[in-house]
């Protein structure tokens, strides 16, 4: 990484001050050098930080200043005082201060101060209570960045599975209506791209699990699979992209069926994100392919029932802030225009 637009520091949201973020923010900061971590920035309630870290932690206003301080102190972009805190304990003036420390770093990310944005874990029911709508954090940003909710696809990224679930944050029982061949063929282009832009993977290899069991056992166990899934891949391979299925979804996960391709859609959020949380709770990254700005996250939430006692895993904030910078450099090398 050695020219100007890689070398700007990325921008690290802290995400509920009750939560994990704070401390695992300041905790992949303790292991920026073993795991060559390029300079970042901490957005939120600076005394969030201090109340469950005791190394050295230094404010910051300006990019400069973070390049100039962070192989000292964790550079943190004080926002506000986010009120009495009690580690698992969120509070409305808690969310206020994520949804500013997100705003933020939207916006330094897309005014090109930071060159990737990272976001810590929120409460999306905090959020709710304060009057937010999206369903999680993509939608936000996508809507900042110009994107429809369709077209910013969540991708879960680990060192051996990459996952996608076609519909996200809504109820099992809405699956069925709201998967639609539309939203398939959306979805499974932008990822071929994504995976030839963002990993430089050129002939990208794509599967799409079924919904039912047996993907429908021949439309015996359901016929999204007939009706839904089948139509959409045939029209993603008339148009050239590599995607096989729908496959039964519980055989697709085994070792040496899931390694023959480079990522698998699943129709709902836990068939996708329980197996790979079980491979890559430790260093997985969620990522947000379609967007303009490169935006990933730590695969956990909140953790709340750990918050503030020292156990919460730092891996995956770490993996995130590599993989953001990774993806930054990729693209400033590519020089892919921001859209
Ligand atoms: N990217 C985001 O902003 C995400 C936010 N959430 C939000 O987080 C809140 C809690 O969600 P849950 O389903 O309970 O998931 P969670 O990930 O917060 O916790 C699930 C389990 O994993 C453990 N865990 C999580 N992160 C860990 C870490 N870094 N190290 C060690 N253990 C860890 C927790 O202690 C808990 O036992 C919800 O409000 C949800 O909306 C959930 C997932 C992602
Ligand atoms: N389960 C994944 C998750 O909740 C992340 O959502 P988002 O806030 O990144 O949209």
């Amino acid at each position: 990484m050695n020219d100007g637009l890689t070398r700007r520091p990325i921008a690290v949201t802290m995400g509920d001050p009750a939560g994990v973020g704070p401390e695992v923010a300041a905790r992949a900061w303790e292991a920026r050098r073993d795991h060559a971590l390029p300079p970042f920035v901490a957005i939120g309630d600076a005394a969030t930080v201090g109340a469950v870290w005791n190394g050295p932690l230094v404010r910051v206003g300006s990019m400069d200043e973070v390049a100039a301080t962070f192989a000292d102190a964790l550079p943190v972009w004080h926002l506000e005082d986010s009120g009495p805190l009690t580690p698992g304990a969120p509070t409305a003036a808690g969310a206020a201060c994520a949804l500013h420390a997100l705003e933020t770093g939207i916006g330094l990310t897309r005014n090109q101060a930071s060159a990737a944005l990272v976001t810590g874990p929120v409460s999306k029911h905090a959020l709710q209570g304060i009057g937010y709508t999206h369903p999680g954090q993509t939608e936000f940003i996508a809507e900042r960045c110009g994107v429809t909710a369709t077209n910013a696809v969540m991708m879960l990224a680990g060192p051996s599975l990459r996952v996608v679930p076609l519909t996200v944050h809504i109820p099992l029982a809405e699956v069925p209506e709201r998967l639609t061949g539309e939203l398939i063929v959306a979805k499974a282009r932008i990822v071929a791209r994504g995976l030839k832009r963002d990993f430089g993977i050129e002939a990208p290899r794509l599967a799409i699990a079924g919904m039912n069991p047996h993907a429908g056992e021949s439309g015996r166990l359901g016929d999204e699979e007939i009706r839904i899934i089948a139509p959409a891949v045939g029209q993603l391979v008339a148009e050239g992209v590599s995607i096989d299925g729908p496959l039964a979804a519980d055989a697709l996960f085994a070792p040496g069926i899931r390694d023959q391709y480079d990522a698998l859609l699943c129709p709902y959020h836990d068939q996708a994100l329980a197996p790979f949380k079980a491979l890559h709770f430790h260093d997985g990254v969620n990522l947000t392919l379609g967007l303009p700005i490169v935006r990933t996250s730590p695969d956990h939430g909140t953790a709340f029932n750990i918050a503030g006692s020292g156990r919460a895993d730092p891996g995956p904030t770490i993996a995130a802030i590599a993989m953001a910078a990774k993806l930054a450099a990729s693209r400033a090398r590519r020089c892919v225009p921001a859209a």
